[in-house]
């Protein structure tokens, strides 16, 4: 069997193979409710033979998200929407994930398709942003956020511990936090944003204060048996990589100490000058020096692409898990074309049986 169909059992949930589904915005939703474009879009991911399907980035607050049209799972109605849909995930084989956020200075934007940068002052559909310094993120996210209060804070905190009792209460069995992508968390740790000087900026233990009380307190409502992971940027390509990096693996291993079972690891993406050194699985190097350093089970995306790239990222131990983005968006059906590329047995049975037994029959 190749490697990347494997399975792979952490705490009590076992995926029947290392392909997961990386959260990808949709842009769909209303007033943070997911809706049946979620559901067909999620289900067909999870039908198409993925271990893991991660939901979207949800904004634990109507402000945490990046866009109007973001899921959330602030209150009731949102986490009952969901409950079908991650049924619905679950009875075609795959683990239900779902990734929960607050984006911080990255907030009140336009769809990528409708301008991508920050709703214009005035315009109703926009709202105030907070960070941990008023320092604006730039290119086309302009506004520059408010300095958060140590109120704030703690709303925040609690805020992603009611999602993820909500998230719990749906049905989902493995939950990601948002710690990546220039978002609030890690907004905190990274120098570009964080200029606080009270106990929540300047030195290393004060830019991980929120990330490390985020954990625990989630870590404290998230039952044990099921996988609680964070997708955190380790490294910015700022010319500063490896003090970024080193910091990082210093902090993923006080996660570790406060329960986080798995890291997703990605790019910190709070400068707009970073220089990002796009390539083939160009992340893994990165991945397999994170999962060595902190001993934590470990994945990681971008541009992975082909099944070969996937199946060697798992076969020589650089990640667990592969998270797969655009690759799903072209053929949702990924996975299946990966058993039959990589030559596993009985390939066609990586779909559900209605279309199995047809592919698998009158060759
Ligand atoms: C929520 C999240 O992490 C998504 C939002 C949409 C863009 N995704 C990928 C991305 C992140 C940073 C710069 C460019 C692309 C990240």
């Amino acid at each position: 069997t190749p490697a990347l169909f494997e399975p792979y059992t952490l705490k009590s949930v076992t995926l029947r193979n290392r392909i997961a589904v990386s959260p990808m915005c949709q842009y769909s939703a209303e007033d943070g409710v997911p809706k049946d474009w979620h559901r067909s879009h999620l289900v067909s991911l999870a039908r198409g033979g993925a271990g893991l399907v991660v939901a979207e980035a949800s904004g634990v607050s109507p402000e945490g998200r990046i866009t109007p049209g973001c899921t959330g799972l602030w209150n009731d109605e949102q986490r009952d929407a969901f409950a079908p849909i991650v049924a619905e995930i679950k009875a075609a084989g795959a683990v239900p994930g779902i990734q929960i956020a607050h984006a911080g200075r990255k907030a009140s934007a336009n769809k990528p398709w409708e301008g991508d940068d920050h709703i214009a002052e005035g315009d109703p559909r926009g709202w105030e942003t907070v960070s941990p310094s008023p320092i604006a993120f730039g290119g086309g996210l302009t506004k520059v956020p408010r300095e958060m209060t140590l109120a704030d804070i703690e709303k925040v905190k609690a805020d992603y511990v009611a999602a993820a009792i909500r998230a719990r209460e749906a049905g989902f069995e493995w939950l990601m936090l948002h710690f990546a992508h220039g978002y609030l968390a890690q907004s905190f740790f990274s120098k570009h944003s964080n200029q606080r000087t009270d106990e929540y900026g300047g030195s290393f233990e004060n830019r991980s204060r929120f990330l490390l009380e985020t954990l625990e307190a989630v870590r404290a409502v998230w039952p044990d048996e099921f996988p609680l992971s964070a997708r955190f940027g380790v490294i910015e390509f700022d010319g500063n990589d490896e003090e970024t990096l080193g910091e990082s693996i210093e902090l993923i291993k006080l996660m570790k100490d406060r329960g986080l079972d798995f890291i997703d690891v990605s790019i910190v993406f709070s400068t707009p000058t970073a220089q990002i050194p796009w390539g083939p699985a160009f992340m893994a190097p990165i991945a397999e020096r994170v999962r060595s350093e902190t001993g934590l089970p470990a994945a990681t995306s971008w541009y992975i692409g082909t099944s070969e790239n996937a199946n060697r990222m798992v076969e020589t131990g650089q990640v667990d898990l592969v998270m797969m983005g655009r690759p799903m968006l072209e053929n949702p059906h990924w996975p299946y074309q990966a058993a039959k590329e990589l030559g596993k047995d009985r390939p066609s049975w990586t779909l559900p049986a209605p279309y199995a037994h047809w592919l698998e029959r009158y060759r």
